[in-house]
């Protein structure tokens, strides 16, 4: 099998997926934007990154956000990137979203929208949600987390964990709000150092949330290296998105080879997949390309993500099977 249909075919395991961020361009225009608004949202891919980019990329958001502002909409745009990644064969994905308060709809109605779209999907792919507290909304936090924590409660079959996201230029890690979520039995997956934040970063390592995601100023500072080298917290790599908004310099220079390097636990994700021109396949190839991994590499890191994932046992067991199933169709 040539390198790329390996990738495209592998089932594939998504952990770090934003709703609003992987809406395609297709999804979009289907969800009413114009053409200037839909160029509007996918300029960061075209570019050159530098070091300001990133806050460049929270401006973008505003496109698909004013394309999801009712249920229905929202209802519609979860079930296209839901499309999406399974067209790109994932098996298992769990996306994040914000609830979102807007004129014509509640931040239930939001969540009970992407829970329905959820339940409503008749394609082979496991979809579970986790609800991101945006970390510039510094006013609606303590409420937002309790309208997460009531809807786990309600859903509890979907909503699994919950994200810690939005621009890091702003706002803070709060652990205290974090700890309600954990002890109501969510997971907890956190955005760290996207940019160098030290004092947040260690706060966020002696949390010891579920998962990381980017991570990618860990390695700047030798003493928050070591403390994350003494958790074993799975990192979500995010090749594209970081190259994309300047905080790594370039594929080559990625801080993952690290992680290969040091035999830690990381599995490969888009983030956004619509704003960054990505697909999971494509993320794969380009670990493949700069970091020489191999196909057996991609198996075997697809196999560990499962006990990343905040899947049930059940769930996991049969995610091992459909894995191992294809390796012994394909043989390889
Ligand atoms: C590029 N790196 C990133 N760093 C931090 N937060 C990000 C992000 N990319 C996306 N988001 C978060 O996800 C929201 C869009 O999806 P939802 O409206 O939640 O579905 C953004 O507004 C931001 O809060
Ligand atoms: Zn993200």
């Amino acid at each position: 099998m040539e390198f790329e249909q390996f990738c495209n075919f592998l089932p594939k395991i998504e952990l770090h997926a934003h709703l609003n961020g992987s809406l395609s361009a297709t999804s979009l225009q289907k969800l009413g934007c114009s053409n200037e608004e839909i160029s509007e949202y996918q300029k960061l891919a075209e570019l050159q990154a530098t070091e300001k980019t990133l806050n460049e990329c929270f401006k973008l958001f505003k496109v698909a956000h004013n394309a999801t502002k009712n249920p229905q909409a929202v209802y519609l745009a979860t079930k296209y990137v839901i499309e999406d990644f399974y067209n790109d064969n994932v098996a298992y994905l769990e996306l994040r979203t914000t609830p979102r308060e807007e004129e014509n709809m509640s931040r239930v109605e939001y969540i009970e929208s992407v829970v329905k779209a959820i339940e409503d999907c008749d394609k082979k792919i496991i979809v579970k949600l986790l609800l991101s507290i945006d970390r510039s909304n510094n006013l609606k936090v303590e409420e937002n987390m309790e309208v997460i924590i009531k809807m786990k409660e309600k859903y509890p079959h979907v909503i699994k964990g919950v994200d810690f996201s939005g621009n890091p230029y702003v706002g803070g890690f709060n652990p205290k709000l974090f700890q309600k979520a954990r002890d109501s039995g969510l997971f907890v997956t956190l955005h760290c150092a996207e940019i160098k934040n030290d004092k947040e970063v260690e706060e966020i390592l002696k949390f010891r949330p579920d998962r990381i995601g980017h991570g990618t100023f860990l390695l700047s500072n030798d003493h928050i290296w070591k403390l994350y080298l003494d958790t074993n917290i799975p990192l979500e790599c995010c090749l594209t998105s970081n190259v994309a908004c300047g905080t790594t310099k370039s594929y080559k220079e990625h801080h993952l080879q690290e992680w290969i390097k040091n035999s830690l636990p990381f599995t490969l994700c888009t983030d956004d997949k619509g704003v960054f021109g990505t697909t999971l396949s494509k993320e794969l190839v380009l670990a493949c390309q700069y970091f020489s991994l191999k196909p057996t590499d991609l198996w075997d890191m697809t196999l560990k993500t499962i006990s990343y994932t905040f899947a049930s046992d059940e769930e996991k067991t049969f995610l091992t099977t459909t894995l191992q199933d294809w390796k012994m169709k394909n043989h390889f």
